[in-house]
């Protein structure tokens, strides 16, 4: 079964936590995005995971060197899941992997900015990772032109585990998980609904539908 994932791109520990109480009966794993650790730190970790033990906790730092100490931090902290940049070198893949087996936790690997998502998601499946998430962060979202059908049509082609951020909604997720995602975040569709728990309802039943 697909897997859900909520994207927390909100500012402050207790606006998360906040998000967090109403959408976690539908999710499978909260996202702590890269602007709220960067604000709060790794408190923010240690808050959701204390407040959703029963849930993976995702820590957003889309780490670009330093990969063993930096998802060292995190693990400590209570994360499940730490990203580190697919345009980083394998050097700090495989570091962080390093921390991951240490704490018995996994690595994702994002491929936000890079220029063949796919090409990258198949050259690092072999370094440990738990999947590679093929991303269109905000800034690609925004740009004139941008169509989640770029993702949803990488997936299709991955061959090899994948999820699937930048612009999933209830109007695209099922698309999203045919392709063969096998996790869809969904950031703004969620925090930016008027009804948060509502909207991460209706993407549950979507995932689970498909
Ligand atoms: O990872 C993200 C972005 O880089 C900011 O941290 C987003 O959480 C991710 O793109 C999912 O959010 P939506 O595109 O709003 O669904």
């Amino acid at each position: 079964m697909a897997k859900l994932q909520v994207a927390i791109d909100l500012l402050t520990t207790e606006e998360a936590l906040a998000l967090a109480a109403k959408v976690a009966p539908y999710v499978d794993i909260i996202e702590l995005g890269t602007p709220l650790i960067k604000n709060m730190g790794s408190t923010v970790i240690t808050a959701m995971k204390q407040a959703h033990p029963d849930k993976l906790i995702f820590a957003d730092l889309k780490t670009a060197d330093a990969g063993e100490l930096e998802a060292d931090i995190a693990f400590k902290a209570g994360a499940d899941l730490v990203t580190v940049l697919g345009a980083a070198g394998n050097a700090t893949i495989i570091g962080a992997v390093k921390a991951a087996k240490a704490h018995g936790k996994g690595v994702v690997v994002d491929t936000i900015g890079y220029p063949d998502r796919v090409k990258r998601a198949q050259e690092v499946i072999g370094l440990g990772v738990e999947f590679v998430e093929l991303h269109a962060g905000l800034d690609e979202q925004w740009t004139a032109g941008y169509s989640i059908q770029v993702l949803i049509d990488e997936a299709a082609r991955a061959g090899v585990p994948v999820s699937v951020a930048g612009g999933v909604n209830l109007d695209n997720v099922t698309s999203v998980i045919r392709a063969g995602a096998k996790v869809a975040v969904a950031g703004a569709a969620i925090y930016g609904a008027e009804d948060p728990a509502k909207a991460a309802k209706a993407l549950r039943e979507a995932i689970d539908a498909t």
